[in-house]
């Protein structure tokens, strides 16, 4: 199966977006609708939402919209300036809000007995908080937020790479989710299946987000 990098994924993305009209926003929700058909609706009915405030967050919040519509109890955490936040996180952000769904915003160490007060009384953590952005080493409130998250007993379901995974070389940026399953967009992520990926991917799902052949191919014939 065809591996790729996060610049790769980036340039596919590109192209869907401008060169053939497929707004982020399509995608985004395509891909919300693939988590949620790899969730066992009859298994789980408690989830824990965690997004970061870019697009892999994005994905997180329309899960939680989707779980919610279905009549799921979803509790929803925000880590990250939401005044940073990707437009297309801020779309599916303002919609949730408008439907008065609450969001936990976590900002300093306190919020952080919210998460750990969820977590006990959910079955699944849906762990949306970084994907092929990753950019730096994980530290501070991060940190500690995957650390109460792998500590959980939950079941943890990670949005396209676990948070802390390059994409790339499958490192640890100092932390790292430990998946029990990863649903991956359209592409399986070199770092998945690399270094320590398989240690913390879990089971890995690769899941078409509708993305056409024609900007798969312009891709990857970039390396
Ligand atoms: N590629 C596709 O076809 C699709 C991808 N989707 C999802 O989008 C993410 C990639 O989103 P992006 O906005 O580029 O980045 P992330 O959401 O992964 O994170 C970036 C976000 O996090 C900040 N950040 C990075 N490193 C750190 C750090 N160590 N500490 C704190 N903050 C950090 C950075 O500043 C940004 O704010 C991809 O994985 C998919 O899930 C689409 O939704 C569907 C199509
Ligand atoms: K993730």
């Amino acid at each position: 199966m065809e591996k790729v990098t996060s610049k790769q994924m980036n340039l596919i993305d590109s192209f869907c977006i401008k060169a053939i009209g497929i707004p982020g926003i399509v995608l985004m929700e395509n891909a919300a609708l693939k988590v949620i058909k790899n969730i066992d609706l009859n298994s789980y009915n408690n989830f824990t939402i965690v997004a970061g405030v870019g697009n892999n967050g994005g994905d997180g919040l329309a899960i939680g919209r989707h779980l919610s519509v279905l009549g799921k109890n979803v509790n929803v955490f925000v880590i990250g300036n939401v005044r940073h936040g990707s437009k297309d996180f801020v779309t599916n952000y303002s919609i949730l809000r408008n439907m008065n769904i609450h969001i936990h915003h976590i900002l300093e160490r306190e919020d952080l007995k919210h998460l750990q007060k969820s977590v006990r009384s959910s079955e699944m953590v849906i762990d949306a908080i970084f994907g092929t952005g990753l950019s730096r080493n994980i530290e501070g409130l991060f940190e500690r937020t995957i650390s109460i998250i792998n500590k959980s007993d939950n079941f943890i379901l990670s949005v396209d790479i676990p948070s802390g995974l390059s994409s790339d070389t499958g490192e640890i940026l100092n932390t790292c989710i430990k998946a029990d399953k990863t649903v991956t967009f359209q592409l399986l992520k070199k770092g998945l299946v690399e270094n320590s990926g398989e240690k913390y991917a879990g089971e890995i799902v690769v899941e078409p987000i509708g993305m056409p052949k024609i900007a798969i191919e312009k891709g990857l014939r970039n390396f």
